[in-house]
């Protein structure tokens, strides 16, 4: 392609994007009144929180947080988690998924930072392969799985900060909506296109994805990583999905499940999924047969179902938060390996618990690393049992009728 033929493609890109993100804002400002009051009160939030400059990443952003906010957008987080796990617990929290998550993503994004990057998700590990090499493979293999093509309009469900988006981006050179619920993030993610040049090819906007903002058959590709997981019914989510992509579309994800190995009723399995839970802000984890399901109820044909942590790897995806030396491929994963690793995990919660007690870092800094911890020791303790998986890859089609 000719230099030329890119930028004029990129022109063109340009207005579809804008002309989906406005008019998806558009559609919002049309929203429930409680609806539109939830998402003005939540970017109040944010902006109170974290204050206008997000060029800060990782500790360094941590220490700038507002002290008073950054108490309550902890206990707004751990309100519902008191180790319950009985109907009436687990209810209420998924009632509050969209609250709850939102505050989980605004109390954790800056350590996800410090410690994996801006995609956060887990990979494949292969032989020699470094981190970042092994994250970027990753997305790109969902890419391909999904058939992404050069101009394609894709939407990315639940997008973090965008790493994924602006590696699928330059890697197809197709165009981006990322969809986010959480305000930190997207202007983020917003920061990031444009600091590194790709702000043509993407745009972040605010949306639950159980309820999304865009017009029915809008996008030629859909894929989500690792994010769905926070729904609280995961036949809600797809089915938005379903509606927004084009007829023949492709939607491929990373789907988090546990295994058919897991038993509900086994206290210990179901500790390790509590872990996971309260982790990574997840109301409730289900099981693969409820995510095929929901994709076939949601009006999905499943072209490929494959749990990719079964593939039998040398390196286990889980092995960052190990601590296992063994495992670490390359010299340059020496500093994300030990911050991963439970001895960083533990250094970094009595250095926070120290700089907490001083009023450096903002109170409820080590109720987060906690918190954290539960989820490594869950993550880790599933992918060993093979009661969980990260990265059930489901490739689907909508029918074209
Ligand atoms: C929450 C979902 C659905 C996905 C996120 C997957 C991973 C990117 C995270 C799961 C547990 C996280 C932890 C960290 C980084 C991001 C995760 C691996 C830390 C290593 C960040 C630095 C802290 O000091 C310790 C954290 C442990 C858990
Ligand atoms: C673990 S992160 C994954 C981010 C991204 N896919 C990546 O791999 O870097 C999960 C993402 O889902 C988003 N999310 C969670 N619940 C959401 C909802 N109801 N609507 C939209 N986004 C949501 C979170 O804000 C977060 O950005």
């Amino acid at each position: 392609m000719t230099s030329e033929s890119t930028s004029a493609n990129k022109f063109a890109n340009t207005s579809a994007l804008e002309n989906i993100s406005s008019a998806a804002a558009k559609k919002a400002e049309g929203l429930d009144e409680n609806v539109q009051n939830l998402r003005n009160r939540q970017n109040k939030f944010a902006e109170n929180l974290h204050g206008d400059d997000v060029s800060k990443t990782g500790i360094r952003a941590l220490f700038s947080k507002n002290k008073e906010a950054q108490k309550a957008a902890v206990s707004k987080y751990l309100k519902h988690w008191d180790g319950l796990t009985d109907k009436e617990a687990e209810e209420k929290r998924l009632a509050d998924y969209n609250e709850s998550t939102h505050s989980y993503y605004n109390v954790v994004t800056d350590f996800y930072e410090y410690g994996w990057g801006t995609s956060f998700h887990f990979s494949r590990y292969y032989p020699g392969e470094n981190f970042q090499q092994a994250t970027a493979r990753h997305e790109h293999y969902l890419a391909h799985q999904a058939g992404i093509e050069n101009g394609d309009l894709v939407l990315d469900v639940g997008c973090g900060v965008g790493g994924p988006a602006r590696e699928i981006a330059r890697f197809t050179n197709c165009n981006i909506i990322g969809l986010n619920n959480n305000d930190y993030q997207i202007k983020k993610a917003n920061h990031y296109a444009a600091k590194f040049g790709l702000d043509a090819q993407m745009r972040f906007v605010k949306g639950d994805f159980m309820n999304m903002d865009f017009e029915d058959n809008t996008f030629d590709k859909v894929y989500a990583i690792e994010a769905t997981c926070h729904a609280p019914e995961l036949k809600g989510v797809y089915s938005e999905i379903f509606r927004v992509l084009k007829p023949n579309g492709v939607f491929a994800v990373y789907e988090w499940v546990m295994t058919d190995k897991y038993d509900e009723n086994n206290e210990a399995h179901r500790k390790i999924a509590y872990d996971i839970e309260v982790g990574d802000g997840i109301p409730k984890m289900f099981s693969r047969e409820v995510a095929a399901k929901a994709l076939i109820d949601s009006g999905f044909e499943i072209l490929k179902e494959e749990d990719l942590a079964k593939a039998d790897d040398p390196i286990p995806w889980y092995y960052p938060l190990t601590g296992d030396w063994k495992y670490m491929q390359s010299i340059s994963d020496i500093g994300t390996f030990f911050r991963t690793s439970f001895v960083g995990r533990f250094i970094t919660t009595n250095f926070l618990r120290v700089l907490e007690k001083v009023g450096v870092a903002p109170p409820g800094s080590v109720d987060v690393a906690n918190s954290l911890e539960s989820a490594a020791v869950g993550l880790v303790a599933g992918g060993k049992e093979g009661l969980f998986t990260p990265m059930m890859l489901y490739v689907c089609r909508k029918p074209a009728n």
